[in-house]
């Protein structure tokens, strides 16, 4: 039975983690560490963890960790690493000379190069405590596989920022001036000064794309060059922006205003191909676009048609959607107006001894069984506890998910968190906080979100958490469980409770994650795939309508569900589609008649 939730402002007010006498607690992120919040708790996750990492013991004689080192690491975190372990550096090995090395090492440290497969954790059969990357991207590392075999993933998230916006500013200057066409045409015998006039940076506007670490240091940078900087990131802190001179734009503004452009926003499934044909078309002519971010977040032959077209007067990529791409036939490679780099925003000296650093000092933790900040994966709860929570698990971080992907450009300030549960104070939250908030912050951040860094995560990007719970009655551990955001704005206004949050809330049955409401009405949805939702008047024959014009772009239905509640007759309906919904198609499901409003989640759930 769902108990309502306490007003928040009631919340906010306890002392983070204090249970109160009306049984519900808070953990309102004010402390500097996650050990702060539970501290007779956490001891006992610390122990599991521990556990977990140190299951085994060293495998050399004198008792100290191997550590394999498979590609080029900064000697400053080699020096470091050999004080506490021995190193053993192998470059270039096989993916079999991989498997048969990996059984003697305790650890292993990698960049991108160095494939960790599921094949890689099972070779090692549970002696494999640590992968530390050196480096951000932890895209080549099974993270499944190696939690499944209790191996603790780490990296280096800060390291290589500068040098990463140091690119991007190179790049820039590059593109506006044509540095790479003019030396090809020198190194050619040829002296064509005429060809390769360039433009000015000196008050052009320049649109940072993702104004996270790296396009905070790029619009610093060109701020310097005398440009003007405007940023879209609908999640970004207008204090930090207001602080470096960068004024928060929507992201139609920031296509209609710029002249270059600098794109800095994770690869994330709300990120991707986001430069399409729209995008292009909505630039101003002439446009500059830099990448230092992620290929895939433009649509390659987008951006080949809008080079055709003049629209985009150059473009400079130094990452690509397959790496190495493919250089057959790529529609960008080797253009005249287009100039490339090898994924090369990470590569300088200092950069890469950081991360060697930064990495060295994560794996040496974790190996001495302490808590990294820099985990990407952590089994710190204990077995019997993650088997009952499991369902609850995807669960949460779809109600996050779901939450976040419903917030407006201006994004949202705080998180509330309701469990209505049986156990009453002595559920333990943190696996299912964690979990929204890894739904939350995977929308829009590179960060891997888990147990150890969630809290970490949230409060360094300001954002508050509150949590109640409710004492519920039933058999299962979780009756029900809620998320509300504290947003300016929706983009599916019915999604807006009557306290004006955006509003979610779900449930599990029969193993299964369901989302039963969303703000004011109750829906039925299985918490998987991608959702089409309308607000609709109760009248005959949308149903109908909406799903021809699906049809009309072979866009498969798996479920259909219309909302119980009829507020002032209207309706919310969900349809479950199996791929995605093109933006001409959401604009003509939004003009049908009777339907008053639409939104589509994306892949919720597994
Ligand atoms: N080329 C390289 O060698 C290299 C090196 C480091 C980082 N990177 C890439 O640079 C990018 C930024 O890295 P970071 O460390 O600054 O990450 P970050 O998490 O600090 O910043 C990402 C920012 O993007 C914002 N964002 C999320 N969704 C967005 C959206 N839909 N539209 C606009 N902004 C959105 C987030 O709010 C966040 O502020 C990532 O793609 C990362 O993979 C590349
Ligand atoms: O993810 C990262 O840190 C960057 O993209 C750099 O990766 P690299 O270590 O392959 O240079």
């Amino acid at each position: 039975m769902l108990v309502s939730a306490p007003r928040l402002s009631r919340l906010q007010s306890s002392f983070p983690g204090t249970p109160t006498p009306t049984g519900m607690h808070s953990a309102a992120l004010t402390r500097p560490r996650i050990s702060g919040i539970y501290p007779a708790r956490n001891q006992v996750a610390k122990r599991v963890f521990r556990k977990t990492i140190m299951s085994a013991g060293a495998k050399s004689p004198d008792g100290r960790p191997v550590v394999l080192i498979t590609e080029k690491l900064g000697d400053p975190g080699v020096e470091m690493l050999k004080q506490s372990a021995n190193v053993v550096v192998a470059l270039g090995l096989s993916a079999a000379e991989l498997n048969e090395k990996i059984k003697g090492a305790d650890a292993l440290i990698v960049r991108s190069a160095t494939k960790v497969t599921r094949e890689v954790f099972e070779a090692a059969n549970g002696g494999l405590k640590v992968v530390g990357r050196a480096g951000v991207g932890v895209d080549n590392v099974d993270l499944g596989a190696a939690t499944e075999y209790g191996c603790l993933v780490v990296n280096a998230p800060t390291a290589n920022t500068v040098a990463a916006a140091e690119h991007g500013i190179a790049l820039l200057c590059a593109l506006a001036r044509n540095v790479s066409q003019a030396d090809a045409s020198m190194r050619a015998g040829k002296w064509e000064r005429g060809k390769y006039v360039g433009v000015s940076l000196v008050d052009k506007t320049l649109a940072i794309m993702g104004f996270g670490k790296v396009g905070s240091e790029v619009g610093r940078r060109a701020k310097g060059l005398g440009m003007e900087v405007i940023a879209y990131d609908p999640y970004a802190s207008e204090d930090k922006a207001r602080a470096l001179g960068v004024q928060l734009v929507t992201f139609d503004e920031a296509l209609a205003k710029a002249d270059f452009f600098s794109l800095h926003m994770p690869m994330t499934p709300g990120t991707k191909k986001m430069f399409n044909d729209d995008a292009f078309a909505k630039m101003k002519k002439g446009a500059r676009i830099v990448n230092v971010a992620r290929g895939g977040v433009i649509d390659d032959d987008a951006l080949a048609r809008a080079l055709d077209a003049g629209v985009v007067a150059a473009a400079a990529l130094d990452v690509f959607e397959e790496e190495p791409p493919k250089w057959e036939g790529h529609p960008l490679i080797g253009r005249p107006n287009v100039i490339t780099t090898p994924h090369l925003g990470a590569s300088t000296q200092e950069a890469q001894e950081g991360v060697a650093i930064e990495v060295v000092e994560a794996v040496v933790e974790a190996l001495a069984g302490k808590l990294s900040a820099n985990a990407v994966n952590a089994p710190m709860v204990a077995p019997e506890v993650l088997r009952e929570l499991q369902p609850y698990v995807v669960l949460a971080e779809g109600l996050g998910k779901a939450a976040v992907q419903l917030v407006a450009d201006q994004g949202f300030a705080d998180i509330n968190v309701t469990y209505s549960s049986p156990r009453g104070d002595d559920l333990d939250t943190r696996l299912l906080r964690a979990m929204v908030i890894k739904g939350i912050l995977e929308e829009i951040t590179t960060s891997t979100v888990n147990l150890v860094n969630a809290d970490l995560l949230a409060k360094s990007r300001g954002l508050r958490i509150s949590e109640v719970t409710v004492r519920s009655e039933g058999e299962s551990v979780l009756s029900s469980m809620s998320v509300s955001l504290g947003a300016g704005k929706s983009r599916f206004s019915a999604a807006v409770d009557k306290t004006g949050r955006i509003y979610v809330e779900g449930t599990v049955r029969n193993g299964r994650p369901y989302l039963t409401k969303i703000g004011g009405f109750d829906v039925d949805l299985s918490v998987e795939g991608s959702i089409l939702l309308c607000r609709q008047r109760d009248q005959p024959g949308i149903v109908g309508t909406i799903g021809m014009l699906l049809a009309r772009d072979n866009v498969n239905i798996n479920f259909m569900t219309v909302g119980r509640t009829a507020r002032n007759e209207e309706a919310v309906m969900a349809i479950g589609v199996d791929s995605e919904v093109p933006a001409d198609t959401l604009m003509a499901i939004g003009m049908v008649k009777g339907v008053l409003e639409s939104t589509l989640f994306k892949e919720l759930g597994a």
